[in-house]
């Protein structure tokens, strides 16, 4: 039932960088793509501002895509859930494959993506709403004929924040902490039974603590979404990822600069044992 369209252990290799063990494969074949993305590449009218990448994303995988500013981390994630159709003149070359279908066929309904491919943003974006109807806000919409209350509970408790609001439920969200506000817009991407979720840099504005209980959410929620995020942490990239993508960003001989996949791979294998020289120097902190 894929159809989206409208017809029917620890290694640590370096000083403070803890990387996850190599729980997944990496024999060919080994990979249950949920996404396979051939030949990408991404314009904003007629800049192309990333160019020919090839990449699978493991279904109940962690996939982190990091590299230095610029370098169209966020142009190839909001790929992924047809976020970029909503700036003027941003198109996209080559394929990106959702299971079999081309996410970006013409019978494909960009909402009902969004739904099974939800997003995390940077700076936590509750609506000024009571928690449970930041919640129950997307389930209402697409029409999710269920008990309210059982499924604001459930997607409470899956982002880990239901014990900590379940006595204010009524209570506007913007008076949760950014931590918690964060945690209630992951609730509110899970609501609506995505398969699928997209952050980008969710992290950045939260404090050590905030950020420690995002990861560890994050490594609940793998045992049932796949997860894609952007990060301009390395070491929280080596954490929490069981892939990562490094991306950089080339000069043309006319001065114009467009971002590249350079590797793909194990996370231990980009923090240990990277085979491109320019991710070596990334991680290494020679550059970016
Ligand atoms: N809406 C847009 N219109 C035009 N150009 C854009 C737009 N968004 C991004 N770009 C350009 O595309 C390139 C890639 O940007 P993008 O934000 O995807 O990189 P990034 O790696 O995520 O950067 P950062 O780590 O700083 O967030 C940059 O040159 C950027 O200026």
């Amino acid at each position: 039932m894929n159809q989206i369209s409208t017809q029917a252990g620890r290694v640590t290799s370096q000083p403070n960088v803890t990387i996850r063990g190599p729980e997944v494969p990496n024999t060919p074949g080994s990979l249950d793509p949920v996404f396979t993305v051939e030949d990408l590449s991404v314009f904003y009218g007629d800049y192309e501002a990333v160019r020919n990448v090839d990449m699978l994303i493991g279904r109940r995988e962690i996939t982190a895509m990091i590299g230095p500013s610029g370098c169209g981390k966020s142009t190839v994630l909001r790929c992924f859930n047809r976020m970029n159709d909503l700036i003027p003149g941003a198109h996209i070359k080559g394929k990106i494959l959702y299971h079999d279908e081309n996410l970006y066929g013409d019978h494909v309904d960009p909402i009902e993506v969004r739904r099974r491919i939800g997003m995390v943003f940077q700076k936590p974006n509750p609506f000024p709403k009571a928690i449970y109807d930041n919640v129950a806000y997307g389930p209402r919409v697409n029409g999710i004929k269920r008990n309210m209350d059982d499924l604001v509970e459930e997607a409470l408790t899956k982002a880990a924040l239901w014990d900590e609001v379940k006595d204010k439920l009524k209570q506007n969200a913007l008076s949760l902490s950014g931590g918690q506000q964060q945690r209630l817009c992951i609730a509110r991407a899970i609501a609506v039974k995505p398969e699928v979720i997209l952050m980008d840099e969710p992290c950045s504005a939260l404090d050590p603590i905030a950020t420690t209980k995002i990861e560890d959410l994050m490594q609940e929620l793998r045992q049932e979404y796949t997860i894609l995020i952007v990060t301009h942490n390395m070491q929280q990239a080596a954490r929490v990822s069981d892939r990562t993508a490094f991306f950089t960003a080339d000069v043309d001989s006319a001065g114009v600069r467009h971002g590249r996949l350079v590797e793909f791979d194990q996370t231990t294998r980009i923090f240990t044992k990277p085979s491109d020289k320019r991710t070596e120097d990334y991680i290494t902190g020679r550059f970016g």
